[in-house]
Order: C-alpha cells, then structure tokens, then sequence
C-alpha cells in the first residue's frame, strides 16, 4: 500500500541552523547548544515589527500574552523576603555603638563576621550612600509637626565678619601646587611621559594578584623596609583591609633589621606597634631573628581560629622588601626564589609552614604615591641594569647617605659634586672607555646596586617615640575588659551574653598572644658599621639585663621546639624528611657530643658570616655583647688548641726529618725521587731506599 503523502506544514524545522532548537544532533559537533539555550538566544535575538503607523504587527513573543497597552505588574513573591529579620532601633543602635568600638581597636578581632549583620554597620558608616535617617535626630513633632522648627544649616560661624575673617585666613594658607583642580594654561612644556621601568609594580596583574592573596588570607603580613619603614607601607591597603576585610589580621613585619642600627629597630617597632602588631624580622637561613617569635605568632593564630581546617598567612609589601626572604627563613630552606633584584615573584605561591599553616608568598606591589622617578630606583622598586641614566640618581644618593659613610665604603675623601664623586670611583676602580674617559654609567650602576643591596648604610629616623618594651596599650586594654561587667557577671549569662563571653575570651587570647612575643633586639646582627652619631647611645635595659637575655633564651629553645614541630609536621604531609635532619631532637641534644658538634657548626656559621661580610666590604659586624664574647672566647680557645696541635705535629714531623737526613746523609729527598732512573736502576734505588728505611 502506497503511504499517503503529508500535505499540511510540518511543525519540525529540518534546518540544521545553529538557532534551530530542533536541528539533529550531531549536527553542530560534540558541542552543540542545548534545547533551552537556543531558545533564550532566539528570544533575545527577536524584534518586534510594526507597520508604517506604528502598529505593532508581529509582537515579541511574550509579548503577546497581554493586550498592548495593558499595565502589567511583577507578582510580588515572599522569597524575596525570605533573609530578612526585623529588629528594634534600640538593638540595631546598640550593636552598631558596640561593634564600632571594637572594629576601632587594632587588637581586638571580630569573628565569624560572615554570620553577622555588618551591613548594618556598614551601612551607618557610608552616610552619603544611606538614607537620610531623620527621625534618628527629630522627632516627627519638631520636623513637620505645628511645631516644626526649620532645620539651619550648621556654620561654623555666627557673624558674617568672622566669616570673612576666615575666608582671609584660608587665602592666605592658599598653596597653588597643592590645588588639584587649579586650571592652569597650557605653556606647550609637558613632563616626559615615565619610561615603563618606572611603572614596575603597578599593573592590573600584580594588583590582581595582591587582592587573591588578600581574599585568600586570614591572617595578612605587611612586610617592611626597616631601612624605610614608611616609604614601604601602603596605607591605603591598610584602610581597605580595615573597612573591607576588618576580620582580618594584619601585622607588620619590619624586615632588614641587620642593616640598621638596633636603636632605630627598637623605635619603629615601638612606633609602628601603636597601629598594628609589629616584630623585627631579618631574613636569613644561617642567622636569622625572629624567626621564632613569627612562627610562634602564627601557630597561635592557628589555634586562635581552630573552627577552620587550616589557617593563611598571606605576605604583601613593597617588592624587594625581602617576603621571599621571610617564608624561605620560615622555612629554613628555599621554597622561593629570592633575588636582589624587584619583581623576582611573579605570581602568588602557596607554601604549607606545617600541616594547618599555609603561607601565600605575593609579588611585590608599588602603591600609588607622589614618589618621583629617584624615590622609586632608590626604593629598589627598579632593576638598575635597565635604567637609561643612571647617573641622575647618584645626586640623592649622596644627599642621603652620609658622606662618612660614603667615603669609607668608596674609598673617597671627598668629592665637590655627584659627577665629580663618580669620575673619582671610575678612575679608583679603573672603569674607563676609550681615551681614558671615565665610564660613568657603569660606576653609577654599581652605586646604585650597592645603595639597593644594603651595602651603603642608611636608615630613615623614626619619630621620637618613646620605646615600649611591654606594650602598655595591649595591659590597659586587658584591663578594661576585666572591669567590664560583662566580664565579671558569668553566672547569669543569657545567650547574648555568652557570645560577648566568647568575643572577650577571643580578644584576651589575642592579647595573651602578642603578649607572649618578646624580641630581644640585642641579638640582631647588625652588619654595617654606623659612627658613634647613628648608634645614640640610648638606654636599652632589655638587652643588658641577664634576665631578659635568660628568657630570650628560653624562647628560643621553645622555639626550636616549635621548628622541631613544623619541620615534623612537614615531613608528615610532604614527603621532606631531609628538612627535619637539621633540627636535633631531644635524645640527640642531650649527648654532649652532639652539643659540642653543634657548638662548632654555629662557630663555622658565624665565621661564615664574618667572612662573607668582609668580602662584601662591610666594614665591621656588630654582634650583641654576650654572645660575641662567648663565641670569640671559644674561637680564640679552639684556634690556640689547632696552633698547639700543629706546632707539636710539626715538631714531630720535623724530628723524624731531622733524624733520616742526619743518619743517612741524603740532602734532598725530593730531588732523589725526580731523578730519571730508567728501569731497574730506579727500582734498586727505591728498594735501596726502602731498606735503608727499614734499617
Ligand atoms: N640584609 C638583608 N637582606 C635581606 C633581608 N631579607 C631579604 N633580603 C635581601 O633582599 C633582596 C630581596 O629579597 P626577596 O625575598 O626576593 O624580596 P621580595 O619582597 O620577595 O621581592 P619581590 O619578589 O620583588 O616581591 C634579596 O637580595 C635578599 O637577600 C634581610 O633581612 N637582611
């Protein structure tokens, strides 16, 4: 039978367009757009056609469903609503005054903020986005009431003459180079565009990378210059880190502590430490400081937060501030490329310190500032090989470091400009071209290599802050939350009162923490050699009194311990076991072989140390008074041992000489041997040798 055939219009589409959610499978390859994606495509791609009147003819698909012309209205749904809670203005009022209180203090931390309101404080804090809350202030009586009272504009003045008077003063306090919205006629002179070198630091990509390691951090180290503590810190991040991502920690890191004077260490961190908690830090997988009381920070962060399965301690900071330096110190061994020149991390780095620490290593971050192009090669934001004239930046070299200081590293009395320093270098060092000119740039490089590894000593002065050794705020503030009712009143606690019980119990072990960290700053060894002027002999009770240095001590052997610990841990999870070698257990310290070994390496190390100091001309290494005079007792006590030993081998060796050319009256041994004998003749001239030994 023959089939009929189909007369009507099919309603499958045959095409096989990409807009034909019918088309056969396969049609498009593996990758083909499904059902509902072609069809939300097509609504999107529609157009609705009307006549030359302007009718619509051909509605929009949806379209249709209502009568042109017709209102409609989104149903309103309770989903929408389905997040909110209302509260009283008195509560509202309340958490925002407590929650404001502690969002100020640097040492108090709110948690799991996630699970709070903050919008609601947030919301307070940017008035110029919120509502105009009036009837915050007015009652409805005073404000549109019979007796409304008509609000005045707050002047901070009364009489138009004082208005005046003060419209002289701020004329007068007028500074045209201050106004950024002066408009000024174009003289046709504009400043040279920055060469790229110069904008080194400052891309989308590193600012990109500085805000994952910031989102991926629960804890956010600022690593510092201590060099120039402030030229490396970035306000800016720190306001946003406090407004944006106030739970988070942030501490500083005042890195480089060997390259400046212990006093000026001692100061910044007393000065820095009134904003954010602040160690000393220098970097070094043979001599390190600080490296203990960081590790012991972290480890009771990470006890701090011990809801979470681990903690991340992101490192920013200028680049060349030495963060790499830090994490492979952490380490004690490289996990990062370090070099002296800025830019060496490129992009974020995740390294596990112990099994619920990680650390996020960032590239170094330029942040925006008024830092002319001088400032920025000074800062060691600029690697010195690239820039085209290097010799305009020797004049603020010179400006900055002291002369003294000058003249001993280079080996220059003296010198009547920065053109005429560097001809004198290029003719001492003999770096000359063709003629005999001198070779400006190259001697101006190694200046400027010289100034951004350290080895010209200079320091910015702290302010004169006094030094806080025991931290008073962190005490005042403990003592307050203990007299705060609250703290007092246990017993009775609803649940409101319980979480404040727990945010107080939180703040008094983050105090307990910082209170636990002390730095012996008089164990920092301080490489370059500063006049009596720079080393202020200021009064330093901490390091000459044995007490502390006893103490000290004890924390470093906890802090061994706690090296112990994360190498173990390491070794755990990762597959690291020679790391954990280094560090000698408890069962090996106590054999006194073991303690002598150690004792030598520590000798060898130190000697290292000197050695590599002096052939990187610094001129003298200062190493705190008690421990030099104990190593150099042992080195001079070791090295009088080695000579008394020598001498008496020599002796030996010279006896038993003395004795065989005595009595077998040869004159020279070594002559006889170089003698050609061929043959036999040379093998009875050994045997005779030999037995004439023998004899
Ligand atoms: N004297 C001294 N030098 C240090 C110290 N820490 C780091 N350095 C040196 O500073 C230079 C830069 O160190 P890095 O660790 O690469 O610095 P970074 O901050 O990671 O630099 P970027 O990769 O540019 O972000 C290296 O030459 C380090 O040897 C320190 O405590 N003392």
């Amino acid at each position: 039978m023959v089939k009929p055939k189909f007369k009507g219009k099919s309603s499958i589409n045959p095409s096989s367009s990409s807009s034909n959610p019918d088309r056969v499978k396969g049609a498009g390859g593996n990758n083909m757009r499904d059902r509902a994606t072609i069809k939300r495509l097509n609504m999107y791609r529609q157009k609705q056609r009307c006549n030359s009147r302007g009718k619509v003819i051909k509605p929009l698909q949806y379209q249709s469903t209502v009568a042109p012309g017709t209102v409609a209205r989104v149903e309103p749904n309770i989903k929408w609503f389905a997040n909110t809670r209302v509260i009283k203005q008195s509560s509202l009022q309340k958490f925002q005054e407590e929650m404001n209180a502690v969002k100020k203090d640097p040492y108090r931390v709110v948690m799991r903020q996630s699970k709070l309101p903050m919008s609601l404080l947030h919301d307070r804090i940017k008035a110029h986005n919120s509502k105009v809350h009036i009837l915050d202030t007015e009652t409805f009586e005073t404000t549109f009431g019979p007796k409304a009272q008509r609000k005045r504009p707050t002047l901070s003045v009364g009489e138009l003459k004082d208005f005046a008077e003060q419209a002289e003063v701020s004329a007068q306090s007028y500074i045209s180079e201050k106004d950024r919205d002066l408009v000024s006629e174009d003289s046709g002179v504009k400043d040279e565009a920055r060469e790229e070198i110069f904008k080194k630091g400052q891309s989308k990509r590193i600012w990109g990378e500085l805000y994952k390691v910031i989102d991926s951090s629960d804890v956010i180290i600022q690593v510092l210059d201590a060099r120039d503590p402030m030229g490396t810190r970035s306000q800016s991040i720190e306001s946003y880190l406090k407004k944006e991502k106030s739970w988070k920690h942030l501490i500083f890191v005042l890195n480089k502590c060997d390259l400046i004077p212990t006093w000026v260490t001692k100061r910044w961190v007393a000065v820095l430490s009134q904003e954010y908690p602040t160690l000393a830090f220098h970097a070094s997988l043979t001599n390190s400081f600080g490296k203990g009381s960081l590790i012991q920070l972290l480890r009771q962060f990470g006890k701090l937060h011990s809801d979470k399965k681990q903690i991340s301690v992101g490192f920013i900071g200028y680049p060349n501030v030495g963060k790499s330096s830090v994490i492979n110190t952490l380490r004690s061994k490289k996990v990062c490329n370090v070099a002296p020149l800025a830019g060496e991390t490129k992009v974020w780095q995740y390294i596990t310190l112990m099994r619920r620490i990680f650390l996020i290593d960032c590239p170094g971050v330029v942040y925006p500032s008024d830092d002319s192009e001088t400032d920025i090669v000074l800062k060691g934001v600029v690697q010195v090989e690239k820039i085209r004239n290097p010799e305009d930046h020797i004049g603020a070299v010179l400006e900055r470091a002291k002369a003294e200081y000058i003249q001993k590293t280079y080996r220059i009395p003296s010198w009547s400009s920065a053109e005429d320093f560097l001809e004198k270098f290029a003719f001492r060092t003999g770096k000359l071209l063709k003629g005999g000119e001198p070779d400006l740039s190259t001697v101006s490089k190694m200046v400027l290599n010289d100034w951004q590894r350290g080895r010209i000593p200079f320091f910015v002065k702290p302010p004169g802050a006094q030094p806080m050794l025991e931290m008073p705020e962190m005490e005042t503030k403990q003592e307050e939350l203990g007299n705060r009712p609250e703290a007092q009143d246990v017993d009775g606690a609803s649940s409101s009162q319980q979480e404040d019980q727990k945010l107080l119990r939180q703040n008094e072990e983050m105090q307990k923490i910082f209170s636990n960290v002390k730095q012996n700053f008089g164990k920092i060894n301080v490489a370059p050699e500063f006049s009596e002027e720079d080393l202020v002999p200021v009064e330093i009770p901490d390091i000459l009194d044995p007490s502390w240095s006893e103490d000290e001590d004890e924390q470093d052997e906890e802090n061994e311990e706690d090296e112990e610990k994360v190498e173990e841990q390491i070794g755990e999870q990762q597959e690291e076991e020679s790391s954990v070698s280094d560090f000698p257990t408890k069962a090996e310290k106590k054999s006194t072989c073991e303690v002598n070994k150690e004792m030598d390496e520590k000798i060898a190390k130190l000697k290292h140390f000197l050695d590599r100091a002096k052939s990187k001309h610094f001129s003298a290494i200062r190493i705190p008074k008690g421990l030099s005079e104990k190593v150099f007792n042992e080195t001079t006590a070791k090295q009088n041992d080695a000579k008394n030993l020598r001498l008496e081998r020599a002796q030996k060796v010279k006896k038993v000489g003395v004795r065989y050319y005595e009595t077998h009256n040869v004159k020279n041994k070594n002559k006889t041997r170089k003698i050609p004998l061929d043959g036999k003749k040379a093998k009875r001239a050994n045997t005779d040798f030999r037995i004439k030994r023998v004899r």
